[in-house]
C-alpha cells in the first residue's frame, strides 16, 4: 500500500492510497521539529481509532518545507522499511519536465498538482491552489509545467490585516452577506472575499491571454469550494488534486525503474 505526505507551509497531510481509492486522510499542522517517532505516534494513534491496519510498502512525500524531509525519510525508514520517493529530488522521475527558467526552484506541490491535473483533464489547464499561498499553475497542452503565479495565501491576508492595525481582529474568511459591511468583521470579510474573487478571475484572465489557447481552470485547496460560491471561477473543484498526483508520479516512477 501506498501512504502518500503532502506536507505545505501549515498543514501536513497523510493519506493512504490502496491502489484504487483513498482509505483515509489524515491531517496536522506543519512543525520542522517533529521527529520520526512523533509522527508515528499520531498516525498509529488515527489509524486504530479508524480501524484500518494497512501494509504499507511505499511512501512518496512533496514538501514545500526542506527541513521535515529529514525526519519523513526517518519515518518510513524506521517503520515500514522503504525509501520514499520525494518530488523534487533528483531520483524523482517526472512524467513531462517543467519548462522554467534554468536554475529556479518549482514548489513540489505545483508540480504534484500539474501531474494530476493533467492525469484527470489533459492540457492547457491552470490549477487554482488556496493553501498558505494562492498559487497559479500553467498545464501546457503537453502537460508540462510551464509557469504561473504566487499570490499571497487567504488567510495570510486575513492575518496580516489582524497583525498590522491595531484595531482589527481576527477574523475567518467566509462569504459576507453584502459587499458593503456595515461592522469592521464584515468589511473585512468583504474585502478579502470579493478582493480574492477579483484576484482569480483576473489572474486567470490574464494568463487566458497570455497564453492564447482555451483552457480549463481547475480550483483546489481548501478553500476552494468557498471562492467558487462568489462566482463561476472554476470549471471544477477537485479537493484531492495534490492527493491524486502523489499517485499519479509514484505510478510513474514504478512503471519507468
Ligand atoms: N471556510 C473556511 N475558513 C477557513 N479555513 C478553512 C475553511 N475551509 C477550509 N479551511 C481550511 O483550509 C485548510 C486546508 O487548506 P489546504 O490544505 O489547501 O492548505 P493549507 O493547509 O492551509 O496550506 P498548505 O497546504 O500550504 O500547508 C484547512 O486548514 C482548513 O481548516
Ligand atoms: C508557493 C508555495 C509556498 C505554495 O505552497 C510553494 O509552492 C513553494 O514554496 N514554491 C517555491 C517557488 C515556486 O514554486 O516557484
Ligand atoms: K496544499
Amino acid at each position: 500500500m501506498l501512504l502518500c505526505i503532502d506536507c505545505g507551509n501549515t498543514n501536513t497531510v497523510f493519506a493512504l492510497w490502496d491502489g484504487e481509492r483513498f482509505l483515509c486522510t489524515l491531517r496536522t499542522s506543519t512543525h520542522h521539529a517533529r521527529t520520526a517517532d512523533a509522527y508515528f505516534t499520531w498516525f498509529s494513534t488515527l489509524l486504530n481509532h479508524y480501524r484500518i491496519d494497512p501494509d504499507i510498502t511505499d511512501v512518496i512525500i512533496s514538501s514545500t518545507v526542506p527541513r521535515v524531509v529529514f525526519n519523513l525519510r526517518v519515518f518510513a525508514d524506521r517503520f515500514f522499511g522503504c525509501r520514499p520517493i520525494v518530488v523534487g529530488k533528483p531520483e524523482c522521475a517526472l512524467p513531462i519536465p517543467p519548462r522554467v527558467d534554468e536554475g529556479t526552484s518549482i514548489g513540489p506541490d505545483r508540480l504534484v498538482n500539474t501531474a494530476g491535473a493533467f492525469d484527470r483533464h489533459g492540457g492547457d489547464l491552470i490549477v487554482v491552489d488556496f493553501g498558505t499561498a494562492t498559487t497559479f499553475d500553467v498545464v501546457a497542452s503537453d502537460g508540462a509545467y510551464v509557469g504561473g503565479v504566487i499570490a499571497p495565501g487567504v488567510n495570510l491576508s486575513l492575518e496580516a490585516l489582524h497583525s498590522a492595525a491595531a484595531a482589527l481582529p481576527h477574523v475567518d474568511v467566509t462569504k459576507p452577506p453584502h459587499v458593503i459591511g456595515t461592522n469592521t468583521v464584515d468589511c473585512m470579510q468583504s474585502g478579502v472575499f470579493w478582493g480574492y474573487v477579483g484576484l482569480v478571475n483576473g489572474i486567470c484572465n490574464r494568463i487566458r491571454g497570455e497564453y492564447g489557447r482555451p483552457m480549463k481552470v481547475i480550483g483546489t485547496g481548501g478553500l476552494a469550494p468557498l471562492f467558487s460560491t462568489g462566482e463561476a471561477l472554476f470549471d471544477t473543484v477537485e479537493d484531492d488534486l495534490t492527493m491524486h498526483g502523489l499517485t499519479v508520479i509514484h505510478r510513474y516512477n514504478k512503471e519507468t525503474t
